[in-house]
Formats: C-alpha cells, structure tokens, sequence
C-alpha cells in the first residue's frame, strides 16, 4: 500500500534521507525507528506529500502521491499536526479541516474518532483551554475521521495516557487486522514491541535494518530495545 523508493531530501548541504526505501502492505503495522534527527519525521512528510523529495519517488494503492493527489483521501496522517484554531471548539476544528476535503460534513468515522480522542464534552470548549495532550488527541480524532486504510503517524501517543495509549493501539491493531497499512514513529520500543508486526530503522537518514518484528528478535534475548541500541549504538551524534 505504502511504496517509497529511493528517497532522498537535504535541508541546504545537510542530507536528512539518503535513498531510503520502504515498503507497508495491507495488514501490516510497520514502526519507524531511529535516534533524533535520523530522519523519521522528513520520510512521512514525503510520503504524505508534504515536502517533495529531491531524488525517489512514492505510491501509496499504487497511486503516485503528490500534494493534493486523490489518493491522499485515503490516508489518515499526523505530522506536525494541522494547525488548530485556539479561539474555536474541538468539533469546530475538525470541522473545518473537514471543509478542505469538499465532502459533506459528517466525515465518516467521526464518532468513533471523537471516541478514540477521548475528549468527551471537551469536544466543545474552545481549543486555547486544551492541554498539550489533548490537542494531541484532536490532531489524532483529525487523522482518523475519515476512515482511512492508510495511516502515517509520527509520534501519535506523545502525550497520551497510558489508557489512551492502549486505545490507540487497539484502534490501530483492528484497522490494520481489516486491512489497513500503518506506519508509526515512536522513540516508545516497549509500546511498539507491542504494537507492530515490521520495523523499519535509520539512521542518519539512511536505513539500516527493516524487516518482520519477529525475525529482528529471534536472534536476540526478545528485547527490541536491545537490538534497537545495539543498532543505532554510537549514532546519536552522527546524525547532528
Ligand atoms: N525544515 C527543515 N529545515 C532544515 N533542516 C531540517 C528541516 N527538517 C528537518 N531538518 C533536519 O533534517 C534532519 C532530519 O530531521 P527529522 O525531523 O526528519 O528527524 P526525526 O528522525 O524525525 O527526528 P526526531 O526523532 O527528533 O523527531 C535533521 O538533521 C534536521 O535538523
């Protein structure tokens, strides 16, 4: 569902992603990993459409994906979030994100979404009195109103409660078990040990290992934090 090849994108003369290719089917929950600066947050914008590669291309259902591309419509992102009104209400918000998409207002999986931020009746203050968890959870409700079978998302439970961290994770486990692709960054390798069936890791924008969750613990003591460490190990610095 999900094709990058060869992606490569430099902010000036520093190199963010180096041909860096990945691949998320249908059913898959795949988590991209990587130390701060490893450029996680660089690769979803170009998948989404956000920033356009220098080098590369991405598909996602087979469709070339560019800034405003119908298939785009099927993806459910969370990058950097969508810029929220403080002065209006949660429902106010999603609203006129909604209005971007044309589509009659509700968006499909509103309820659900609303459900899944947890906000209650929240839902109808206005957004300046919101905490940064919260705006989290709207930007999160935002992502996945439209029913999606394509979700990119970085960093979604920044923020989040442990309950609603495991709500998040039941959410994504049913999506993907009909069907949808995912793809989730997270520096939390205990909750994504948890949560992904395939693990992409980069490092200084290249990638080093990617592969089934399973086959990267069955040579270790089960512990992806420790492959993760021993992969990524004396890389910290590199990528700055
Ligand atoms: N808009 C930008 N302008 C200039 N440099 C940028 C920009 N966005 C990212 N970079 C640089 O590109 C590199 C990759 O950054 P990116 O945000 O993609 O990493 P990341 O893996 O998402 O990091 P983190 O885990 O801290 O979120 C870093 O060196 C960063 O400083």
């Amino acid at each position: 569902m999900i094709e990058a090849d060869a992606l490569s994108k430099s902010y000036r003369r520093n190199r963010a992603v180096t041909q860096l290719s990945l691949r998320v089917e249908a059913g898959q929950i795949c988590a991209l990993l990587g130390p701060n600066g490893a450029g996680k947050t660089t690769t979803m914008r170009m998948l989404v459409g956000l920033t356009e590669p220098d080098a590369g291309s991405v598909r996602i259902a087979g469709s070339p994906v560019r800034l405003g591309a119908a298939v785009l419509g099927r993806v459910g992102a969370l990058i950097d979030g969508p810029a929220l009104v403080p002065h209006l209400s949660g429902i106010a918000n999603l609203r006129l994100l909604w209005a971007a998409s044309r589509r009659a207002w509700p968006p499909p999986a509103l309820d659900e979404a609303v459900e899944l931020a947890g906000l209650g009746r929240a839902i109808d203050r206005k957004v300046k009195g919101y905490s940064a968890g919260m705006k989290q959870r709207l930007m999160l409700a935002h992502a996945v109103m439209r029913s999606p079978d394509v979700f990119v998302l970085d960093e979604p439970a920044t923020g989040l409660d442990p309950a609603e961290v495991r709500a998040l994770r039941q959410y994504l486990a049913a999506r993907s078990a009909a069907g949808a692709a995912v793809l989730i960054s997270s520096h939390q390798l205990a909750e994504v040990q948890l949560l992904a069936s395939h693990i992409v890791v980069v490092v200084g924008g290249r990638l080093v290992m990617a592969g089934p969750l399973d086959d990267l613990l069955a040579d270790g003591d089960g512990s992806l934090e420790d492959v993760y460490l021993a992969l990524t190990e004396g890389s910290e610095h590199a990528a700055f």
